[in-house]
């Protein structure tokens, strides 16, 4: 038995209703009828059939099909997935090639035979099944390629505490729980929300990322449970959100602390039905993700500021792992040092490069609010400018005193002095130090990158 079909069969007529529902129990379980027409909407809300069964007159006498054409127009409008079969007596071919033209798929000579009924039917669940798989490709594919500027870098780790670290995540990874990834900013949260896809069930199926700290009040609906066609200007063709390409996989929702109030409930509430509705549409379709969070705000104090939900995050933090920063697991700073270096040797066409054993001590003493992101970024200009065999000087504000002026009045240096300060005073977190240098997180990323840090 198909279980996974839903079939939905409208005629005035009960008898037809009745045997044609005795007939398709048998093979499919889950079989609706409806006598009224009007009543196709509510079953399309609710069960959201693959195929629909449609007889072609309603009103007693009336036999022009226009009745039929109008709902299944509808349908098609509404649901564009849904199948529609129409029934036709003999004699209606016209109208039956209409019908086809405004999007049916076959139509049956009533009355009809159980075998052509079935095998058309059949025949109509499998072109809609590939048809689907088709479509969810092709918008997985346009979501990836936003996903793929995670690396794919093996997660390096030495220190106790991330061995720790991991053996948890992978315990937590193999189930279905949702994990809330805490640490400042680039510790490897995001290195972490794929490792833990990579080691759980759902591997086979899609990661996809939403950066809640970049996406717009007004383009976060849209983004994350999608739209259709012209439900507002911009919006040119159907489009699945991040929930639905995620379906059977999981979403990583990064910087999760930044987003508002009104757009945490829109969230919990998909959360809480587990279900999503795309823009512009008025049906609601089933989610079934695994939800990986990260923040690098202190998020439980915003529930006590009432800046972020608690309910919220009772949804999202089932597990809770907290990455220390760099500082903290100094184990990691040579072996992370040293692994970067090779790629950057290799990316730069330097062979042979060692740090010298004064800049191996720099690389332990300084404090890394930039964390593993600032390691990488370090090592990556002091290959661009090493000129021997060793890198001697990596140029780290190795007393940690961000306090010390910048000498003279060189703009670029005074500007990365109060770049560096900002992190420092709000111990690596983007948001809090954009916020008190009155730049957008962007913007301030932009500096960052722009001074290596
Ligand atoms: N253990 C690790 N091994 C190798 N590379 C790592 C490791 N952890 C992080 N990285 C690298 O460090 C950089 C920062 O990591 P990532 O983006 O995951 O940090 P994050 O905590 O998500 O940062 P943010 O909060 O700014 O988004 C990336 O380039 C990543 O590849």
């Amino acid at each position: 038995m198909e279980k996974s079909y839903c079939i939905l069969i409208v005629d005035d007529d009960e008898d037809i209703l009745t045997s044609a529902r005795l007939l398709l129990k048998q093979h499919y379980s889950n079989v609706h009828t409806a006598s009224d027409p009007r009543e196709i909407n509510s079953f399309l809300t609710k069960y959201q059939p693959d195929l629909i069964l449609l007889d072609m007159n309603f009103q007693r006498g009336v036999n022009d099909g226009r009745e039929g054409i109008y709902w299944l127009k509808h349908i098609k409008e509404v649901s564009p997935e849904t199948q529609v079969i129409l029934m036709t007596a003999y004699g209606e071919v016209e109208i039956a090639v209409q019908a086809i033209k405004s999007g049916a798929y076959d139509f049956v000579l009533k009355p009809w035979t159980n075998e052509k009924l079935l095998s058309t039917i059949g025949t109509a669940l499998k072109f809609s099944r590939e048809r689907k798989k088709v479509e969810q490709l092709e918008q997985t594919k346009t979501t990836l390629e936003d996903s793929i500027a995670i690396k794919n870098e093996d997660f390096i780790s030495k220190s106790p505490a991330m061995q720790n670290l991991m053996r948890t995540l992978e315990k937590v990874a193999a189930t279905d729980a949702n994990i809330l990834l805490l640490g400042e900013n680039g510790t490897g949260k995001s290195v972490l929300a794929l490792a833990a896809h990579r080691m759980s069930g759902r591997n086979k199926n899609s990661f996809i990322t939403v950066d809640l700290g970049a996406i717009s009040h007004s383009l976060f609906e849209s983004e994350l449970f999608g739209h259709k066609k012209g439900a507002f200007t911009d919006a040119k063709d159907d489009k699945a959100g991040r929930f639905e390409t995620a379906n059977e996989g999981t979403l990583f929702l990064d910087e999760i602390g930044n987003l508002d109030m009104a757009l945490q409930s829109k969230l919990l509430t998909v959360l809480q039905n587990r279900k999503a509705t795309r823009l512009g549409e008025n049906r609601e379709r089933e989610i079934d993700v695994r939800l990986i969070s990260a923040t690098n705000m202190p998020i439980h104090q915003m529930v006590n500021d009432h800046q972020f939900r608690q309910d919220l995050l009772y949804r999202i933090n089932t597990v809770e792992i907290q990455i220390p920063p760099l500082r903290e697991r100094q184990e990691d700073i040579p072996i992370l040092a040293v692994r970067f270096l090779e790629k950057f040797c290799r990316k730069y066409h330097k062979s042979n490069l060692r740090f010298s054993p004064a800049s191996m001590d720099e690389l332990y003493q300084y404090h890394w609010p930039g964390n593993i992101r600032e390691l990488e970024h370090t090592v990556e200009r002091s290959v661009i400018l090493a000129e021997g065999p060793y890198i001697e000087q990596l140029g780290l504000h190795l007393n940690n005193n961000t306090d010390t002026q910048p000498n003279g009045l060189n703009l670029e240096e005074m500007e990365k002095h109060y770049v560096l300060k900002a992190l420092d005073k709000n111990r690596g977190n983007i948001s809090k130090a954009a916020k008190d240098l009155g730049l957008t997180r962007a913007a301030l990323y932009r500096r960052m990158e722009k001074h290596g840090l």
